[in-house]
């Protein structure tokens, strides 16, 4: 048996979840899984599981605001990957208001932080999948509005 975080999802049930990549100030919005969901203490976006009947960026509104109480607004769709436990996910580069009051749901999200992706893409626990999409937007695959190099040195870093 693997051991991925994921791995007593049955497989011939084909999950499809939308995560939303946030972006500030060159960072990323992170959030720490809390102890109560799959994947316990790793790191990854805002987002989870699509509903039947609900489109991308439906689930992405919904599970933004359930889990840090914020209202977001998808822009765009920028990638699209299956993890290795057989989930379809959409990433959607999603903004939320600047002065918006992140409220954490402490049932789902243990912390937030806002990170560089070279600091995201080197921490220890980030989730799989999501080393994947770093690693995807490292090399062009696709590109995020202004956020060209991500991984170069800047000089507000
Ligand atoms: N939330 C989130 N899920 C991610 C990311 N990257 C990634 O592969 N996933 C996968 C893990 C899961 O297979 C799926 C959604 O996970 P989840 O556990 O957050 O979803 P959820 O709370 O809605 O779970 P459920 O209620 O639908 O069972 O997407 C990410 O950055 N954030």
């Amino acid at each position: 048996m693997t051991s991925h975080p994921y791995n007593r999802q049955t497989p011939s049930v084909r999950r499809k979840a939308a995560v939303a990549v946030i972006v500030r100030q060159r960072r990323l919005l992170v959030i720490r899984r809390s102890q109560n969901v799959p994947a316990p203490g790793k790191l990854c976006f805002p987002g989870g599981g699509i509903q039947p009947n609900e489109s991308e960026q439906e689930a992405v509104v919904r599970e933004i605001a359930e889990e840090i109480g914020v209202s977001c607004f998808p822009q765009q769709k920028i990638w699209h990957s299956q993890t290795s436990w057989g989930t379809d996910v959409a990433w959607w580069a999603a903004e939320i208001a600047e002065d918006a009051q992140i409220e954490i749901n402490l049932d789902e999200v243990a912390e937030y932080f806002w990170l560089r992706p070279a600091e995201l893409h080197a921490h220890v626990d980030l989730l799989p999948s999501n080393h994947e999409f770093l690693s995807a937007w490292k090399a062009q695959t696709f590109t995020i509005a202004d956020f060209s190099d991500p991984f170069a040195r800047h000089a507000d870093d």
